[in-house]
Order: structure tokens, then C-alpha cells, then sequence
């Protein structure tokens, strides 16, 4: 297959290796111990300094930053970070080996006799701010030394040492505006910060300890997959150029693959500062410095693959207002709409999908209200048929072709959008934007692709003081947040019941989340210090979101899994993103108590592939349709009560209470205990081409021109792949994966269950494969002109479809040969343990 870029393997993923990383704490512990410096252990530790080699990237404007605040400890370190830089020139680039920790003990120990003789330091000189003293002195006074701390916290990160070397260091405190402020006015004398954790158990020195019973969550972390049926993510934006010049600090910090930390600033009512570190994991976590490219590969693009297999899939964006919701989703030029498009249009024209068109439509939910964006703005109306199927009445669709009809389609709605032609939506943020993708076989659905940019977060908050239009505006986004949420949950439950009459939004996209539907979720998030807590509500958002999925006791170690940066970007041209897959727990949950009952809204789940009589476009349905905006949404009152987020005031600090651990559910009866067997398994086939270039564009041939297209290129030209890794030259056999034993029976059964379904999976598709093959022969044999050249191919001789057909062989079997031997390791481990 063309250029796929590998994966981390499983053999990668399985080289973590927890004693070691426990092995280089106590050596750092030993050190510091030896020059007196251990009671600052849990400082570093907070900060992601677990081991010498991360210490020795400390520069002296950092001491402060890790709470070492005295003269003659700063010096002490001082002095063990020049002498481990010299003594052991490669801890840079390496960790220390075992010959080399006795030598560090040593050298460390002889330098406990110079703790009283005065050092002179060139930039001693440094550590007399003003700022400075004044923290010593507090410290001194506030009786929590050994875990003060000033300044931004720093996660621990590849880039771990430049960010240590901010410019900004010495206005620490400072920094801390925004919610900080809203407790302190700027005369209020500064105290010293304390970090608190809210997920870590560490000993007396602050090394990480487990807590009984945590063992197996430690080792059970369930690994997301891109074929997930739901996906929830985060992204970071960066810090804006107001926010730099405001000095905000970036209080969001993503720790490797999946993590996100957020330090919020809070006060006591003594006024005692302090941060409190929250833990986010989810499927995937984007920094500030990802390409809208690095998110389409690992959000986006599986759903593309996913349509054309007859799938309904929507990706949207939920975030605060200016968190990127937009940027991500529908930037004109560069949104995952216009990168999805490439892949459709691309696919489209392979051979065997060529009777498939692609319609796009683009409209807007305001106040519970349909407005198509591209016909003036025309209020629209969803009804029902009587298959039950949900279509909007009237919504104007187009034909597209290529990716510059999808452009100029999406520039023509979006400007209706923002001008606002009928006055009712003065500002964006404040409706949902949706813009659809269907694939249709002459009139009938094939596919469906929805991208949305949802009503800014907080705004489902407007409440209060704000006019009545405002307060309206809110209660309506709300509903429909709150909505979209418990529909997600039923589809991760396979409910048979999805609340999707809660609000108009969920309406419309009744058939994502039914049958064969999948969803991906981005939470956006600004990581300045002053939308602290719109950021948290974010992020708690997304985690009740993703709570469902079995991801309850995702720990430490599947995080230290992935923590390694995101592959490198691949090039556009590459359509398929390294498939990871892994069988991880669907825990036996109960109903969710936020969902509300739907009594007339019993229909049967829906089977793969019924897609009969799905028609969008009203106009062409067969069946009487039945108004669904009366009396069944707009008379639908949510209770916005059923939740917390309805109930958390406007700027209140919002839920979570200190110490709260994020990865710790307390609703939804998760099941505890259930081995998950971790493994990175070669891209799955698909039918995706690869793109060529894009033909010139055509007029469309309808009454809304659009403007002619910008641009046709993103602009983010990610560097080339790197070669094609072939199965067969780089895939570790399959007795290298790794298993931990379920904990407990059910567990057992659950991860068999999912082994099952991933090699029922891959039997669907080789025969899928060998099908597509037979007809592509027999097609070729048929065909006079090429009959004689087909005959005459051997195995080696090159035909193309033959060369693709076994190559994607070799790789299903790579995956089912390490399915099986998961279950097969998962067996051994329960039966050697009998
Ligand atoms: N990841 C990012 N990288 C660089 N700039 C970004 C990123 N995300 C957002 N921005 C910039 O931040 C600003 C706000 O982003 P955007 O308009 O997408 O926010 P939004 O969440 O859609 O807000 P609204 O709800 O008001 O529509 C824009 O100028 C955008 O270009």
C-alpha cells in the first residue's frame, strides 16, 4: 500500500517499561538526598522532573519556578546541576547507566561538603529580585514549604527544557490574571502559590505511589482507535497576540498523545494562591502547534473511509467562543470540510465508486430554528416520513465534483451566514453551522458526512443578567449542548432509545446516531489563563462524553504509551493515517441518568446498511412526512436541570472540587477490572485512492453561484512521507504483543467479545476484497481488449489489482494474526494463572 506511515508498533508501544522509570525517580531521589535537596522531590515531580536527565536542562531562572527558593538551596542545586553536566556530559542525550548511578551517588555525596562554603555563581546576582525575596520571606512564613511553589507549572514534555527557558520567568506571578484576578485586585499583596494535584498519590518524597487495588488500572489502559465509534479529542489553539501582550500564561499543556493538563489558578479565602492541576485523557490530544492536517488524519479522515462504506458520520467541533471550533472545522481554505472533500472527491473517482455523486448542503440552526445558507436563508423545516426517517424539507443541495464546487459552495453559505440576511443571528457563535456531504446512488443515501461548528459553549450559559433575547439564545444552546451529549451516550450504549427530539440539532442528525453511524468529537480550547474555567467546562464536557467509552481506568501507563510526540505529518497526498487498533473494554454500563425519556421515539435500532428510503431531500421522498419543529422539539422543554453543566453558574468555578480525578468516573456504573491487551495494527484496507491532482473547477449549474474558488491547496504543506513500511518487511510476528490477564471473568469476556468482532471485521473485508477482485477479473476477462493481456498475467507479472488485492491480504492477516494472538496470550496468561 501506498506510503502509510507507520505507526509506533506494538512492539514500540510495549517497551515501556514502568520499573525503569521508577528506577530513574529513585535515582533522581538519591541524588537530591544527597545534596539535601529531597524535600523539593514532589516540586520536581509536579513538574514533570522524574529524572536526572530532565533535571540537568533546569537553567537558573527556573530554580524559582520549582518552589527552590533559598539562597543556600539554590546554590545546592546549582552546584549538583553544573557537576552532573560536567561529570556526565551525555545525560543529555541519554539516561545514565547503572555503572554511571553509583558515580552520580558519589560525586553528589562529596558535594554535601561544600554545602557552607560560598559559591559564586555569575548569575547569582539573578536571584535578587525583588519578587524573589519577598517569596522567600513568605515562604518562610506560610509553613508549606516543602510543596510552595511560584509560577507557571510546567507538564513534563518533549520540549521540557525550552519551555523551562520562558522570558517571562520572572512575572510569575504576575501572569496569574484573569480568574485570579476576579478574587484579587492588584493591590493584594502576592502570596506563594501552592500546586496541588488533582490526580497523583505521591509519597512522603513525593515518588508516585499506587494505591491498593490500582495496579491493574495502571496497567489496564484501553487505547483509543480510529475506527472507534466515537472519538472525542481536544485541541489547543495558541496563545492569541492579545493574550501575549496581556502576558496570559498557557495554563493548557498536552502531555504526550492523549493527555491534557490544565493548572488553575485558584485562591482560599485567606487569599493563599494556589494551582490545582486537572488530568484530561481522551482519544486524542492536539497542541497548539498541530496542522489542521495533523487533526484531519486522526479525527476526520476514518469517517471519510467510513461513508463510503455506506456509514452516516458527523464531526463537530464544541468549544468556548474563539477557541477554534471554526478555524478547525469550516475555515474556508483550510478546514477538515475542505480536507475530507479532497479524500471524497479523490475516492469518487476511483472506477468503483463511479456511481456515486457527492451533494453538499450547508445550514444553520439558530434558536431551535433551520436556515439554509445557501437559499437566502429560507427557514426550513424537518420532518419525519413514515419510515421514521428524518429529512429537511426544502434544503437546497448541489451536485459537487470536484474540490473547488465544494469550496465555492461552503464560501456562499458561509458569507449568508455572517451577513445574516434575515437579522435573526447577529453573531455566529451563537448558532450551529452544519455542512453535509451525502453521497448519494441516483436518489438514494449512501453516505453522509456532516461537519459542524457548534454554538459557542459558554453561551449555553447566557443567563442572568443578560436581555431576555440573550437568555433565550442560551437556554436554546444549551438544550441542544446538552441533547447532543446524551444522543452520543445512547450511541455508545447502543441505546435503543436515542433522545434525539431533545433539541432541533440532534434532530437533524437523527441518523448519526443510530445504526451504522459514527461520531468524532474536537473539543476546541483557548489555554490563556483568564478562560480557565470556560476551558474546564470544556473539557468536562467532553470527558461525560467520552466517560462511556471504557476509557474509565485509561492510567498512566496507556498514556506513557503514547507519549511520544504525533507522528510527523504526512503529506496530503497520503490519504491513509496509521490505523491503530487495539481491543480495549466496553464496560456493561447502565442507562445514563441524564437521558430523558423518549417514549415516542421507540423504533427499532436500525440495521447496517438501511439505508432504503433515506431520501434528505424531502422534495423526493415518497413518504408523507410529518412536521417535526411543531409540538414535538419546540414543546419539548429539556429538563437543562438532568445536568450539571445546565446547573453550573456563569463564571462559577465549576464543579470538580479539588482533587477531583478526572480518569475516576462516579456515574455510569463502570465495570472495574478488564484486561486490555494493547496493540498497533497495520492500516486497515480501504478504497480510498491515492489523490491526483484536482481538475479545474466547473460552474455550477444552479441558481446560487458561489465566488469563484481562493484556493485549492492548503497551505500547510506537510513534509513529505517517509517510504511505504510493507507489512511483511516491518511488522513484529505476532507472538511480540503483550497481555495483561483480565482482572476478572466479565473483563474476560469482554475482551474476547471485542477479539471477535475485529477478526468478524476482518473476515468482512477479505471477502469483500476477494469479491471486488473476482469482478474486477472477470470484468478484464470479458473485455476483448484486455482479455488476452489478463490470461496471460502470472502472480509476479504485475497486474495492479492482483499486486493490491494480496498486499491488502498480507496486511489483514498481519492483523488477524496479531488479533488471535492476543486472545491466544490473554488465554495463556488466565490458564498459566489457574
Ligand atoms: N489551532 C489554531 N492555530 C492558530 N490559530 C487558531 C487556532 N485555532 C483558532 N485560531 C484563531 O483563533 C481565532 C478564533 O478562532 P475561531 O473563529 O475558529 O473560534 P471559534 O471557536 O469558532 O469562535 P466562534 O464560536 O466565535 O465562532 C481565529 O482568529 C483563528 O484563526
Amino acid at each position: 500500500m501506498n506510503g502509510i506511515h507507520p505507526e509506533p508498533t506494538a512492539t514500540s508501544a510495549s517497551t515501556f517499561d514502568p520499573s525503569s522509570s521508577k528506577m530513574s525517580q529513585s535515582l533522581l531521589l538519591e541524588t537530591l538526598r544527597q545534596v539535601e535537596l529531597d524535600q523539593y522531590y514532589s516540586n520536581f515531580s509536579v513538574v514533570g522532573i522524574n529524572d536526572v536527565e530532565t533535571l540537568v536542562q533546569l537553567t537558573m531562572q527556573d530554580y524559582g519556578i520549582v518552589g527552590v527558593h533559598g539562597m543556600e538551596d539554590r546554590k545546592r542545586e546549582f552546584q549538583l546541576i553544573q557537576m552532573l553536566k560536567t561529570e556526565f556530559p551525555g545525560l543529555t542525550d541519554s539516561a545514565p547507566t547503572p555503572s554511571q548511578h553509583t558515580a552520580m551517588l558519589q560525586k553528589a555525596g562529596s558535594l554535601s561538603s561544600l554545602h557552607s562554603t560560598s559559591l559564586t555563581s555569575p548569575a547569582t546576582s539573578s536571584y535578587h529580585h525583588p519578587r524573589s525575596e519577598q517569596l522567600i520571606e513568605d515562604n518562610s512564613n506560610s509553613n508549606i514549604r516543602r510543596v510552595a511553589s511560584v509560577g507557571r507549572l510546567r507538564p513534563p514534555s518533549a520540549s521540557f527544557g525550552s519551555a523551562f527557558n520562558m522570558d517571562n520567568h520572572n512575572d510569575d506571578v504576575a501572569s496569574y490574571r484573569g480568574s485570579a484576578s476576579q478574587l484579587l485586585d492588584d493591590d493584594t499583596p502576592r502570596t506563594p502559590m501552592k500546586f496541588k494535584r488533582s490526580t497523583n498519590t505521591l509519597n512522603a518524597y513525593g515518588v508516585p505511589v499506587t494505591a491498593p487495588g490500582a495496579q491493574s488500572s495502571v496497567k489496564l489502559g484501553s487505547v483509543s482507535s480510529l475506527s472507534d465509534r466515537i472519538r472525542v479529542c481536544v485541541r489547543k489553539r495558541p496563545l492569541n497576540s492579545k493574550e501575549r501582550k496581556k502576558n496570559e500564561s498557557d495554563i493548557a499543556h498536552v502531555n504526550g498523545r492523549r493527555t491534557i493538563n490544565i493548572n488553575e489558578p485558584k485562591v482560599k479565602v485567606d487569599l493563599t494562591r494556589y494551582v490545582e492541576q486537572h488530568e484530561f485523557i481522551f482519544d486524542e490530544a492536539f497542541d497548539a502547534n498541530c496542522t489542521n492536517d495533523d487533526v484531519y488524519r486522526r479525527t476526520a479522515f476514518p469517517l471519510v473511509e467510513y461513508i463510503f462504506d455506506g456509514g452516516k458520520a458527523t464531526c463537530f467541533a464544541y468549544g468556548q467562543t474563539g477557541s477554534g471550533k471554526t478555524f478547525t472545522m469550516l475555515d474556508s481554505k483550510d478546514g477538515l470540510y475542505v480536507k475530507a472533500g479532497r479524500d471524497i472527491f479523490a475516492t469518487l473517482r476511483q472506477p468503483q465508486h463511479s456511481h456515486l455523486a457527492a451533494w453538499g448542503s450547508f445550514y444553520e440552526i439558530y434558536q431551535g430554528h433551520l436556515y439554509d445558507l445557501l437559499n437566502n436563508r429560507k427557514k426550513l423545516f424537518a420532518r419525519e416520513d413514515a419510515n421514521k426517517q428524518v429529512c429537511i424539507a426544502g434544503l437546497t443541495e448541489h451536485e459537487m465534483s470536484d474540490v473547488e464546487q465544494l469550496m465555492g459552495i461552503f464560501e456562499y453559505g458561509n458569507n449568508a451566514r455572517s451577513t445574516g440576511a434575515t437579522g435573526a443571528n447577529a453573531d455566529s457563535s451563537r448558532s450551529h453551522a452544519i455542512f453535509q456531504i451525502v453521497l448519494r446512488n441516483k436518489k438514494k443515501t449512501v453516505g453522509k458526512l456532516s461537519f459542524i461548528d457548534l454554538a459557542g459553549s459558554e453561551r449555553g450559559a447566557d443567563r442572568g443578567e443578560t436581555d431576555q433575547q440573550t437568555r433565550r439564545e442560551g437556554s436554546e444552546i444549551n438544550k441542544s449542548l446538552l441533547a447532543l451529549k446524551e444522543c452520543i451516550r445512547a450511541l455508545d450504549l447502543d441505546s435503543k432509545h436515542t433522545p434525539f427530539r431533545q433539541s432541533k440539532l440532534t434532530q437533524v442528525l437523527k441518523d448519526s446516531f443510530i445504526g451504522n453511524s459514527r461520531t468524532c468529537m474536537i473539543a476546541t480550547i483557548s489555554p490563556n489563563i483568564a478562560n480557565s474555567e470556560h476551558t474546564l467546562n470544556t473539557l468536562r464536557y467532553a470527558d461525560r462524553v467520552k466517560e462511556l467509552k471504557g476509557d474509565s481506568h485509561v492510567a498512566a501507563a496507556s498514556d506513557d504509551e503514547y507519549n511520544q510526540p504525533p507522528p510527523p505529518p504526512q503529506q496530503q497526498q497520503q490519504p491513509y493515517p496509521p490505523l491503530e487498533t487495539q481491543t480495549h473494554h466496553h464496560h456493561h454500563i447502565s442507562q445514563p441518568t441524564g437521558e430523558l425519556d423518549d417514549s415516542d421515539n421507540d423504533e427499532p435500532m436500525y440495521s447496517d446498511g438501511d439505508d432504503e428510503g433515506f431520501l434528505l431531500n424531502a422534495e423526493s421522498t415518497e413518504h408523507p412526512l410529518h412536521d417535526l419543529s411543531d409540538g414535538v422539539e419546540d414543546d419539548h422543554e429539556v429538563e437543562e436541570q438532568e445536568d450539571e453543566y445546565a446547573k453550573r453558574p456563569v463564571g462559577g468555578g465549576a464543579g470538580g472540587g479539588a482533587g477531583h480525578a478526572y480518569h475516576t468516573r462516579s456515574r455510569g456504573a463502570v465495570a472495574s477490572g478488564g484486561a486490555t491487551t494493547t496493540t498497533r495494527l497495520r492500516p486497515s484496507p480501504t478504497s480510498l485512492p491515492v489523490p491526483t491532482p484536482l481538475p479545474a473547477a466547473t460552474t455550477l449549474s444552479t441558481t446560487h453561484k458561489p465566488p469563484p474558488p481562493q484556493a485549492t491547496r492548503s497551505t500547510h504543506s506537510p513534509p513529505p512521507p517517509p517510504p511505504p513500511s510493507h507489512p511483511s518487511s516491518t511488522t513484529a510476528p505476532a507472538t511480540t504483543t503483550t497481555t495483561t490477564p483480565p482482572s476478572s471473568i466479565d473483563a474476560f469476556i469482554r475482551t474476547h467479545r471485542q477479539h471477535i468482532r475485529e477478526i468478524t471485521e476482518i473476515n468482512r473485508v477479505e471477502s469483500k476484497l476477494l469479491v471486488n477482485l473476482t469482478m474486477k477479473m472477470s470484468g478484464a476477462n470479458s473485455d476483448p481488449t484486455t482479455a488476452t493481456s489478463t490470461t496471460t498475467t502470472t502472480h509476479g507479472g504485475g497486474d495492479p489489482a492482483f499486486a493490491d488485492y494480496v498486499r491488502e491480504l498480507e496486511t489483514l492477516f498481519d492483523r488477524k494474526l496479531k488479533t488471535v494472538a492476543m486472545v491466544r496470550d490473554m488465554v495463556r496468561g488466565v490458564v498459566g494463572g489457574l
